[in-house]
């Protein structure tokens, strides 16, 4: 529990999908509690459940069980229009930062407002204060193809912080981004939280984004919650399964590296070296140890080799070697000298 008010209730959530492949239990019993002013963080592998808790939350989704109670209002009990109201006090944005790719930087941010009925003079005012928040102010005239991600994720908060809500949503909205942006963007939503008072839920596969701006942390696991509590006390003395192989997996923790499963990796030209490797990570969930690494960046273009180390969990292994294989990424095992 938080020792704040709490902004948000989830009573006993459930959510379960019904299609033509059969019943998706995605949610199954989630309570939660949710403090008025604090960063926290929902936590999970790939299909845990996350979006579509955060849909849960805003009622983009409706939920087939429980309660999410927002601001002493029981979302499941509004009407159309009091639900729409309700919303606009939870902002959102999204790892692939949704933006209308026909308007400009301003004309983004000033689109909520319109909706809302605003007077276009009073919107522009509002929307370049907003931008200037996130530290934009002289892109308002660019299109989102003229900005870099991490430009047009700040767009998006602008655009989220338009209608000034209380609580803003972040689904992955690092994800797409080079770990530098990844950081100015946690530093601008904790700058957000502290200046303007917004609480900020943050749903993740990264336990470096926890680590980095939230007090509070939620892990779901199979449509669960399997562990909840402050960040540091979880990160110390993980619980449940699910928490330790996300600790544990981190590359500055200690994972169990065998002797064997030790592998070259050829880089000649046809790929480019940053996301191979991060890409290999994320999508295999894998830890890999970079024993020894001589590669050149030429013109973008990645030349060279690298040893990596594999886990010893064979599945995970298998993922890694299924991944080289199907990016069609050169490899051979060697002899371990570790
Ligand atoms: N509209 C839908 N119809 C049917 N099943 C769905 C729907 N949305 C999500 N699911 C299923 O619900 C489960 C949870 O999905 P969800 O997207 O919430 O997970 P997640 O933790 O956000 O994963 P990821 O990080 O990969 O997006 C998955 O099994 C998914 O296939």
């Amino acid at each position: 529990m938080s020792d704040l008010k709490p902004i948000i209730t989830i009573e006993h959530l459930q959510k379960v999908f019904e299609g033509k492949s059969g019943t998706v239990r995605a949610l199954d019993d989630i309570s939660l509690e949710i403090g008025a002013g604090e960063i926290f963080g929902i936590i999970g592998l790939s299909g845990a459940g996350k979006s579509t808790l955060v849909r849960c939350i805003n009622f983009l989704e409706v939920p087939t069980g429980g309660r999410v109670i927002f601001d002493g209002m029981d979302l499941g009990t509004l009407d159309p229009k009091a639900l729409r109201q309700a919303r606009r006090s939870m902002g959102m944005i999204f790892q692939q930062f949704n933006l209308l790719m026909q308007r400009t930087a301003l004309g983004n941010v000033c689109f909520p407002l319109e909706i809302a009925g605003v007077d276009k003079a009073k919107a522009r005012q509002r929307g370049m204060e907003l931008l200037k928040i996130v530290g934009l102010e002289e892109r308002a005239g660019a299109y989102p193809s003229q900005l870099s991600g991490g430009q047009k994720q700040r767009v998006a908060i602008a655009r989220a912080l338009a209608t000034n809500p209380k609580v803003l949503l972040c689904d992955e909205a690092t994800s797409a981004l080079d770990p530098t942006t990844t950081r100015s963007i946690l530093a601008l939503l904790k700058e957000i939280n502290q200046t303007l008072g917004i609480t900020i839920i943050v749903i993740t596969h990264e336990m470096k984004v926890i680590e980095e701006i939230c007090q509070r942390v939620a892990i779901i696991d199979q449509s669960n919650i399997a562990e909840v509590g402050h960040v540091s006390e979880v990160f110390a003395n993980p619980k449940s399964g699910i928490a330790k192989q996300l600790v544990f997996s981190q590359p500055s923790a200690q994972v169990p590296f065998s002797k064997r499963q030790v592998y070259r990796i050829v880089f000649d030209g046809r790929s480019s070296f940053e996301p191979v490797i991060a890409n290999l990570v994320l999508e295999c969930r894998a830890p890999v140890n970079i024993l020894y690494a001589d590669t050149r960046d030429i013109e973008g273009q990645a030349v060279g080799q690298m040893v990596i180390q594999l886990p010893e969990d064979e599945l995970a292994a298998q993922r890694v070697l299924g991944y080289l294989k199907t990016h069609q990424i050169p490899y051979e095992e060697v002899e371990a000298h570790v």
